[in-house]
């Protein structure tokens, strides 16, 4: 898709600036970082797409190889950026969601998160073996919920170019927790 590029630094300020911080939600000592006030501002959201689709340009637009085909997205709150980034990257959406909601046969793999246990799914067609893969989530915190996505898509054979997200907590050191050689991008960074 040719679109201007967009400057990194106004879509963080425009991010920071919309982002509500809640102190003891859900629990007692979570600082939690809502992204909904995002949606309300939709000229904001195009942008925050089309810098995640700006780092999976190909420095060479001609070369097909480079293509992403599958952007995955993380229940549930990678769902609202996944399907978009898909679009415009023309790359098919695929869930990873929490454990007994998607049907059919199923890759599983349970991790642990800032406030809980899970187990997340994949459906276990739904990428092919070499495919280029991007995963996208609203947030890394622990890293434990896209270090589990990350298992389900290799177990798959899918190859993850970059995990994606909007926001990530490094004080907790969730990239840590990727398997070796993943690389990951966030647009907006707080200690905790
Ligand atoms: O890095 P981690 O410690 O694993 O935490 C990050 C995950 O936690 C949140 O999802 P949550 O499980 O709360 O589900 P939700 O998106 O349905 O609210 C967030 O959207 C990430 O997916
Ligand atoms: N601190 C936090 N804020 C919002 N979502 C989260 N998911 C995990 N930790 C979170």
């Amino acid at each position: 898709m040719s679109e201007t590029s967009v400057n990194p630094q106004d879509i963080v300020t425009g991010v920071k600036n919309r982002i509500r911080v809640y102190p003891d939600f859900p629990k007692k000592g979570i600082l939690f970082y809502d992204i909904f006030p995002l949606f309300q501002t939709p000229s904001l959201l195009n942008d925050v797409v089309r810098l995640f689709v700006q780092r999976l340009q190909p420095s060479d637009t001609s070369n097909e190889q480079q293509a992403i085909d599958v952007v995955v997205g993380l229940d549930s709150r990678g769902f609202l950026f996944g399907p978009s980034l898909a679009n415009h990257l023309d790359a098919s959406f695929v869930p990873i969601r929490k454990k007994g909601k998607l049907p059919g046969e199923k890759y599983s793999v349970s991790y642990s998160l800032e406030y809980g246990v899970d187990a997340l799914e994949i459906q276990a067609d739904s990428i092919k073996s070499g495919q280029r893969v991007v995963i996208v989530d609203d947030l890394m915190a622990t890293g434990g919920t896209m270090s589990a996505a990350c298992k389900l898509v290799q177990q798959l054979g899918g190859i993850i170019k970059e995990c994606q997200c909007v926001i990530e907590l490094t004080g907790l050191k969730g990239v840590e927790k990727l398997p070796d050689g993943v690389p990951s991008y966030s647009i907006v960074q707080y200690e905790f």
